[in-house]
C-alpha cells in the first residue's frame, strides 16, 4: 500500500500503539486520538502525531480539518467483567461514541474504517472454532456493545460506500516494537502472571475451576499482537465502498488458564502462585476462532501463533517495564 494519512483512535492504548508501530515503519502518516480514559501517552509511538481528547467530542473537526485515507477505530472500553458492573460505561463509551465517530466519518467523506470488534459478540459458541456465520448472543454488556457497532457499520457501509472492515479479535497478547501491554489498570491474564513472576504481585488468582473444559478453567484463543497488526493493513489494502467485511483472528488453538499460567512459568523459569477464585460474571467457558475467511480473502498469514513465542515477547516487555511497574503498584 503506498503511503496513506490515517487517524488512529485509541493510539495511546495496547493494540492500537501496537498497529500504529506497524503503520508508522510501513512509511504512513498516523494521528493518534486518545483520551488516556485507559493508555498512557508515553505509549504513542514517537513519530505519530498526538491528539488528547474524546474520540466523540474531536473527531468531527479532525476529520473535516484535513483529508485522511482512513480509520483505525481502537479506542474504546474493554473489560468483560466491568461490563457487567457497570454497563452505562459501555453503552456509552463504545455505542454513543463510535456513533459520533461514524457521522464524523460520513460528514467528511472519509473513504475507509477498520472497528476493533470481538470475539465476544459471539458469546457462548455451540461449537468451536468459531466462524462468523456462527450466532451472536453475546454474554456481557462489552460484547452486546460491539455487536450493536458491528450492525451500525453494515448500515452506513450500505447506505454511504464506506468501505468498512470489523475484525473480530479473540485474545491479544505479546508485544511488538516495543510496544505492549502498560494499561492504567490491568486485568487481562497473561501481563498480570508476568508481574507475578516479577514479583510485582504475589500471586494470580484463577476465575473459575468448574467450567466444562479439560481442567476446569476457561478456554482462550491467544493471538500476537504483531500478526493482529498485519491483519489491520491488509484490512486497509483490501475494503471496497460500499461492503462491511467481517473476520474473526486468532491463532485457531486454545489453552486454559492454567495451561496459560504454566507456559509463563516455562518461559520465566520463574514459579507462579496461583489461588482458585470464584468465576468471573460474564465470562463464557471456550473461545476458540476460526480464521480460514481472513486467511482466504485478506491472505492473512500469522507467523507467530505458538503459544510460548506470545508469552516470551510479552515477557521482555513486562521486565522492560521493570521499577515503573514497582512503582505503580505501591
Ligand atoms: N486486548 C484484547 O484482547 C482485545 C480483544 C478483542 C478486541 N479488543 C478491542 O481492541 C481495542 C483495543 O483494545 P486494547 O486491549 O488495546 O485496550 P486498551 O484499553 O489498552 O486501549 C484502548 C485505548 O482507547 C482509549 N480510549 C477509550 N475510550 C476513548 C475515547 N472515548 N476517546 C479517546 N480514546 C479513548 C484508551 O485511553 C486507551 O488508550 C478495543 O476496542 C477492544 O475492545 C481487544
Ligand atoms: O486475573 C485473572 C484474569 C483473567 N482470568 C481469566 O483468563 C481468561 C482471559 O481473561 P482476560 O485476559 O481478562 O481476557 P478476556 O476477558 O477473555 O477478554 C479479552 O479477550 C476478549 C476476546 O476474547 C476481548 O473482547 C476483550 O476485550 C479482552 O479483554 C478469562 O477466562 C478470565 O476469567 C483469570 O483467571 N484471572
Amino acid at each position: 500500500m503506498s503511503s496513506v494519512r490515517l487517524l488512529v483512535t485509541g493510539g495511546a492504548g495496547y493494540v492500537g500503539s501496537v498497529c500504529t508501530t506497524v503503520l508508522l515503519e510501513q512509511g504512513h502518516d498516523v494521528v493518534v486520538v486518545d483520551d488516556l480514559s485507559t493508555g498512557n501517552a508515553e505509549a504513542v509511538p514517537t513519530g505519530a502525531e498526538f491528539v488528547e481528547g474524546d474520540i466523540a467530542a474531536v473527531a468531527d473537526e479532525l476529520l473535516s480539518g484535513s483529508r485522511f485515507d482512513g480509520v483505525l477505530h481502537f479506542g474504546a472500553q474493554s473489560l468483560v467483567g466491568e461490563s457487567v458492573e457497570f454497563p452505562e460505561k459501555y453503552w456509552q463509551g463504545n455505542v454513543v461514541t463510535t456513533l459520533a465517530l461514524l457521522e464524523a466519518v460520513r460528514r467528511s467523506g472519509t473513504p475507509r474504517l477498520v472497528f476493533s470488534s470481538t470475539a465476544a459478540t459471539y458469546g457462548e459458541p455451540d461449537s468451536v472454532p468459531i466462524t462468523e456465520d456462527a450466532p451472536t448472543r453475546p454474554t456481557n454488556p462489552y460484547g452486546a456493545s460491539k455487536l450493536a457497532i458491528d450492525h451500525a457499520i453494515s448500515s452506513y457501509a450500505h447506505a454511504h460506500g464506506l468501505a468498512a472492515t470489523s475484525l473480530r479479535y479473540f485474545n491479544v497478547a505479546g508485544a511488538y516494537g516495543g510496544a505492549g501491554e502498560n494499561r492504567v489498570v490491568e486485568t487481562h491474564l497473561i501481563p498480570l502472571v508476568l508481574q507475578v513472576a516479577l514479583g510485582v504481585r504475589d500471586h494470580i488468582s484463577v476465575f473459575g475451576t468448574d467450567w466444562p473444559t479439560k481442567d476446569g478453567t476457561a478456554v482462550r484463543d491467544y493471538i500476537h499482537v504483531k500478526d493482529l497488526a498485519d491483519a489491520h493493513v491488509l484490512a486497509l489494502t483490501k475494503s471496497e465502498p460500499g461492503r462491511h467485511g467481517i473476520y474473526n483472528l486468532g491463532s485457531g488453538e486454545g489453552f486454559t488458564v492454567r495451561e496459560v499460567i504454566s507456559a509463563c512459568e516455562r518461559v520465566t523459569g520463574l514459579p507462579i502462585a496461583a489461588v482458585d477464585a470464584p468465576r468471573r460474571a460474564g465470562d463464557p467457558a471456550e473461545l476458540i476462532a476460526s480464521s480460514s475467511r481472513a486467511i482466504s480473502e485478506l491472505g492473512w498469514n500469522p507467523q507467530h501463533t505458538d503459544l510460548d513465542e506470545i508469552v516470551s515477547d510479552a515477557w521482555e516487555f513486562t521486565r522492560s517495564l521493570g521499577d515503573r511497574l514497582h512503582a505503580a503498584r505501591r
